[in-house]
């Protein structure tokens, strides 16, 4: 600070000097001063302008370096990994490149291609099939039951547009609400017209939420009496997240359709400050503590009722799985019910997608390898792999990578991942709340989540 000051004091003597020798020179002596301070200048400016110009040049350059690794190290490709020798001799091009080194050893790359071979096959053999055998009209053989906001538009979306075997019914977007509806009064027949044909290797499928916890019609006997062969999907995750997930969800639906469910609660918090004690209220006024979980049909009972007397109050209800789950677990077990993680789901989706193949009894076409994570939303997205990606080192641009992901569509990743957010507080009251039933649940799947 000292040395600054001294540094201005000596520039403005220096200047003051200037000014006197100046003024006591001759007309022609001044007019070869003038000429000498002016090419000074001159030169002082040039050294400064250039100076500018490299510190610029300097912060822009690691600017680009920075942005590039991370896009290297966000971008997950599955097995992939970035090589640094080729990053750094690519490290001039314009826009972000992204190297995945393959498999390297010989015997992997031969078993991925012959892999690759064998699925292009198959699909041929689906394809020839399908020409000779246009199918017919079917009840589906799968049905995805739940949890609303856990991922299930995610599993029918991946399947259906990327299987050739999964057959959905667009026109009503996936989601029937045949069960539990007046729209089963149609019979069989009412729910047949909702698939397209389906010859006798595909799968026709379709997911309603809330038939996992909607109606005190008894869905699960209704599903098993008229598609008793069907398997059905249900995928839970946190509910905690879940719940925040679900508000929203109808926030969105009030700003699009008015729909009032949630108007009072302009924020989270109002509404968990409202509900969670309600909802606390109504299970004390239920629970017996002489009967267990899955004998407490009284609970039961009052969660359902909650869709036709307090909907709001089914954002926080629909997570006490543990009650839910005691009606399909009467009907169904792991041969035609299988229970998936969201958050499993969320993190590993092409591992879940396989698992689901695999009990579904239907070719593997889709595998780990072709689900690639989006840079910009960190969600897994369909990009079917092939031979390009063996080689040792592929490479692509962000650019190049992101047109070719098949992503879910903006409605979905909303709130996980970072979009939007609950306070701390709000979300540890739930998970306090939550955590008896999450533990009960735990025991009776005989498996730990991940939401304790
Ligand atoms: N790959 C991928 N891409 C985008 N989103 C993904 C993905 N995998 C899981 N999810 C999570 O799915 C949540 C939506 O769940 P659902 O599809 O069951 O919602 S709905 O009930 O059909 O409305 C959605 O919840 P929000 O983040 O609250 O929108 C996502 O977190």
């Amino acid at each position: 600070m000292l040395d600054g000051l001294k540094d201005i004091l000596c520039f403005s003597q220096f200047y003051k000097q200037r000014q006197q020798r100046e003024t006591s020179l001759t007309v022609s002596e001044r007019v070869s001063f003038k000429g000498a301070m002016f090419r000074e200048h001159v030169y002082v400016k040039i050294i400064f302008i250039v100076s500018v110009l490299s510190i610029s040049l300097s912060v822009i350059l690691l600017k680009r370096i920075r942005n590039h690794h991370e896009v290297i190290s966000n971008t997950e490709p599955t097995y992939f990994s970035a090589n640094k020798s080729l990053e750094n001799q690519l490290k001039q091009r314009e826009t972000k490149i992204l190297i995945h080194t393959g498999p390297t050893d010989s015997s992997t790359i031969k078993s991925l291609k012959n892999k690759l071979k064998e699925r292009e096959t198959t699909i041929k053999e689906i394809a020839e099939f399908k020409q000779n055998n246009p199918g017919v009209k079917q009840l589906p053989k799968v049905i995805g039951i739940g949890v609303k906001k856990c991922g299930t538009g995610g599993v029918i979306s991946f399947l259906a547009n990327h299987h050739p075997l999964i057959k959905v019914p667009w026109q009503v977007q996936t989601e029937t609400f045949f069960f539990g509806s007046s729209r089963t009064k149609g019979g069989p027949d009412a729910y047949r017209a909702f698939f397209p044909p389906t010859n006798s290797m595909e799968l026709g499928m379709e997911k309603t939420p809330i038939y996992f916890v909607h109606s005190d019609l008894d869905i699960p006997s209704a599903i098993k009496n008229m598609v008793p062969e069907a398997k059905l999907l249900l995928i839970v995750c946190d509910p905690t997240k879940r719940t925040f997930s679900d508000y929203t969800h109808e926030r969105v639906r009030l700003d699009l359709y008015n729909d009032r469910l949630i108007a009072k609660y302009n924020t989270f918090e109002d509404y968990v400050n409202e509900y969670l004690p309600k909802v606390q209220r109504l299970l004390q006024k239920s629970q017996n503590n002489l009967t267990s979980y899955q004998d407490d049909l009284k609970t039961q009972n009052m969660l359902i009722k909650l869709h036709s007397t307090d909907l709001a109050a089914t954002l926080i209800s629909t997570g006490l799985y543990i009650y839910h789950i005691q009606r399909w677990k009467k009907l169904y077990n792991e041969s035609n019910l299988l229970i998936i993680d969201g958050e499993n789901f969320r993190e590993d989706t092409g591992a879940v997608i396989e698992n689901i193949q695999d009990f579904l009894g239907i070719p593997k076409l889709l595998w780990k390898e072709d689900f690639v994570k989006n840079p910009d939303t960190g969600f897994y997205c369909f990009r079917k792999f092939t031979e390009k990606h063996l080689n040792e080192s592929y490479v692509e641009t962000e650019d190049e990578l992101k047109t070719s992901l098949k992503c879910l569509g903006k409605s979905k990743g909303r709130t996980r991942n970072g979009a939007k957010h609950a306070s701390p507080e709000t979300l540890e009251r739930l998970k306090q709340f939550y955590k008896p039933y999450n533990e009960a649940f735990y025991r009776e799947m005989g498996q730990t989540y991940k939401w304790l």
